[in-house]
């Protein structure tokens, strides 16, 4: 006889995304009120990646319905990096601008994380400047990337306390994998970072109470990696064949399967994506208040 099972939970990033929306908008409204103050998100796009557009123009519309100030900047794709480098100097030094965010990936000419690097570090509300993410490693307040941190607020939310918990993070990019396993650890998880080279892959990923996919591999996370009873965290947005000629999105895990057996999981669309926008916006509020010396939102 087969064992029992019963589908697990679904994770509603959208949801949880639209209410931390909402509570930030509350946050912005108080700060306009009583210290006069409107927080400013600069977004810079260089070229014309389809994907890119959309996520900036997401950006830019949340950005006002939250009542904070947007300044969109596009650029030519054949922009190059002195340029960028002049228009991110220039967002430094406004006092209107209180987050600056240089939308990935970039044209082949123009070096990341040169152009990372010098957004000041208080303004770089990605979370990604070498400065945050020293701090984050090394437990100092810092602005922590989005995607992570809407990870994070997911596990938090489905599960209460992470402390002693298994967590395995597959995928070591300085985005989302590297600061992802920092923040588990922060909440006193017992952390893996797995990868391409991971002996064993399916049976590292079963040891976790918590499974963190963030490979960009479409539904490369088997349903038989995944130890009963876990909350799996998808992370992957693919765009693969669909029906036709359309295409359809897939996450890093073979849903239908993991979720038979995870106790809990992210779907895609509709989980992760969404918290990554709300968190930015948290991000630029969170510098606007540390830019006047104003105490910090607790929006969570
Ligand atoms: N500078 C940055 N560049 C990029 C980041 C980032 O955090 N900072 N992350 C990604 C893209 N991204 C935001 O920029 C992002 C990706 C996905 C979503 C989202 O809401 N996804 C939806 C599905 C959307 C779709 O249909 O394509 C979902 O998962 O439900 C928001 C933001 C790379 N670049
Ligand atoms: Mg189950």
């Amino acid at each position: 006889m087969s064992e029992a099972s019963t589908e697990a939970r679904i994770i509603d990033g959208k949801a949880f995304a639209a209410s931390l929306r909402g509570r930030i908008g509350e946050q912005v409204a108080g700060l306009k009120t009583r210290h006069g103050l409107t927080p400013g998100l600069a977004v810079v796009l260089v070229g014309e990646d389809p994907a890119s557009q959309v996520y900036v123009r997401s950006k830019g519309k949340q950005t006002l319905e939250a009542g904070m100030a947007s300044f969109e900047h596009r650029l030519d794709a054949s922009t190059s990096q002195e340029t960028l480098l002049k228009l991110v100097a220039e967002l430094n030094a406004d006092p209107a601008v209180h987050g600056i965010l240089v939308q990935l990936p970039l044209p082949k000419q123009i070096d990341a994380e040169a152009v990372i690097n010098a957004i000041d570090p208080a303004k770089d509300v990605d979370g990604f400047h070498v400065i945050n993410a020293g701090r984050l490693a090394t437990g100092q307040k810092s602005l922590v990337p989005c995607t992570p941190l809407g990870c994070l607020l997911l596990l938090r939310d489905t599960l209460g306390s992470l402390s002693g918990l298994e967590a395995v993070v597959v995928g070591r990019s300085n985005i989302v994998g590297k600061p992802m396993a920092q923040l588990l650890l922060g909440d006193s998880c017992t952390v893996t970072i797995a990868h391409s080279r991971t002996k064993d892959l399916p049976a590292v990923c079963r040891r976790a109470d918590i499974l963190v996919a963030a490979v960009g591999r479409p539904e490369m996370i088997r349903g038989d990696w995944v130890k009963p009873g876990a909350t799996v965290i998808d992370v992957g947005i693919n765009r693969v064949p669909g029906e036709g000629d359309k295409t359809r999105l897939v996450g890093d895990v073979a849903y239908a399967e993991a979720a038979r057996v995870a106790g809990a999981i992210t779907p895609v669309p509709g989980g992760v994506g969404p918290m990554t926008i709300a968190c930015l916006l948290a991000n630029t509020l969170t510098a606007a208040c540390r830019s006047a010396g104003l105490p910090e939102p607790e929006l969570i």
